[in-house]
């Protein structure tokens, strides 16, 4: 968050770290300066305008109407709020238009980073030719499950060079050269959360429960950035030519699609980067109107905290 404030000259006045008694007493930098980190209370939002939350769903439920009570505008990047039909659900390249709603709770919500990345791809194709149904599969990264992954991630590799034993905390198995079909909890239907979370959020964020989604979320032994194999039936024909021609006019999209040249999106070259990747795109003649992409994206930068800034620009510069 604070990275892309700064990259983005967003004009913060003042900065106000807010966190648990176990992070109260660091000091962060931004702007030149070493801010120290406070304990989160429910007196902390006096005079701040924009109270951006990501420090996990209990947390946004207990003290987001704090902060909207002292009369702050909340972007809250957990799921806590995400499917209140009062709180809107925004990805701003998909539906800006839905900040309006805000006024009526003084919250946004920030979708989930598979979610984000996928509509940034297939709103455009969304407009151009309806979209009946969609399959998608994550290849998600590890540092979506937190610093502590990133650092088991190294840890297990490392092991495995050194014949030394794994240590698995923070997954329930080995990540380390391992793909593994469990992101979030798992749910009575054999679904996990995370996949649950993908099929909800895009029915709300396109505004159409109609829309046939299935999802199937894998962490795999990758640092940063999430990859989405993503089949895709438009109500209406389009050739991989016509999906090319929109989505590169197409806001947050960057095409990657050359692979006579080895070219398509990558996670090593997503990551640090704002766009939406879209790359691989074909044809799928098993149905009709079938579209193949794979989509890749840096999941805590659009995926979390540009998401989230992006929000509070607009927020600054039409609703101030
Ligand atoms: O693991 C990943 O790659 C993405 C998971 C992101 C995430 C992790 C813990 C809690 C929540 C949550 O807010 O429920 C969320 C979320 O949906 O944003």
């Amino acid at each position: 968050m604070r990275k892309i404030l700064a990259e983005r000259l967003f004009p913060v006045d003042t900065l106000r770290l807010l966190a648990s008694e176990r992070s109260a007493g660091q000091r962060l930098a931004f702007g030149g300066r070493q801010i120290p980190v406070e304990v989160l209370d429910d007196d902390s939002f006096e005079d701040i305008d924009i109270a951006l939350f990501s420090a996990g769903s209990s947390v946004s439920a207990r003290y987001a109407q704090a902060a909207v009570d002292a009369g702050a505008v909340v972007i809250d990047n957990t799921s806590h709020f995400r499917m209140d039909d009062e709180i809107p659900l925004v990805v701003p390249e998909v539906n800006a238009y839905k900040i309006a709603d805000h006024a009526h709770r003084g919250i946004i919500a920030n979708p989930n980073c598979s979610t984000i990345q996928m509509v940034v791809a297939l709103k455009p194709l969304y407009d151009a030719a309806g979209i009946t149904r969609i399959v998608v599969s994550t290849y998600q990264s590890v540092s979506g499950a937190g610093r502590r992954a990133m650092e088991e991630l190294g840890k297990q590799t490392a092991a495995l060079f050194n014949s030394q034993e794994v240590e698995c905390e923070q997954f329930p198995h080995q990540i380390a050269f391992n793909c593994i079909p469990h992101i979030d909890s798992f749910l009575p239907d054999g679904y996990t959360k995370e996949e649950v979370k993908m099929v909800q959020e895009t029915r709300k964020i396109l505004d159409d429960p109609e829309i046939r989604i299935t999802a199937t979320a894998v962490r795999v032994p990758v640092f940063c950035s999430h990859s989405e194999s993503i089949n895709v039936e438009t109500r209406t024909k389009l050739s991989a030519g016509d999906v090319r021609a929109i989505l590169r006019e197409a806001p947050g999209v960057l095409l990657q699609d050359d692979p006579q040249g080895n070219d398509y999106p990558l996670a090593t070259q997503a990551t640090g980067k704002d766009a939406t990747y879209v790359g691989r795109i074909r044809e799928d003649d098993s149905v009709e109107n079938g579209i193949n992409l794979w989509v890749v994206a840096d999941n805590l930068r659009k995926g979390a905290a540009l998401n989230a800034v992006q929000i509070a620009e607009i927020l600054i510069r039409d609703y101030h």
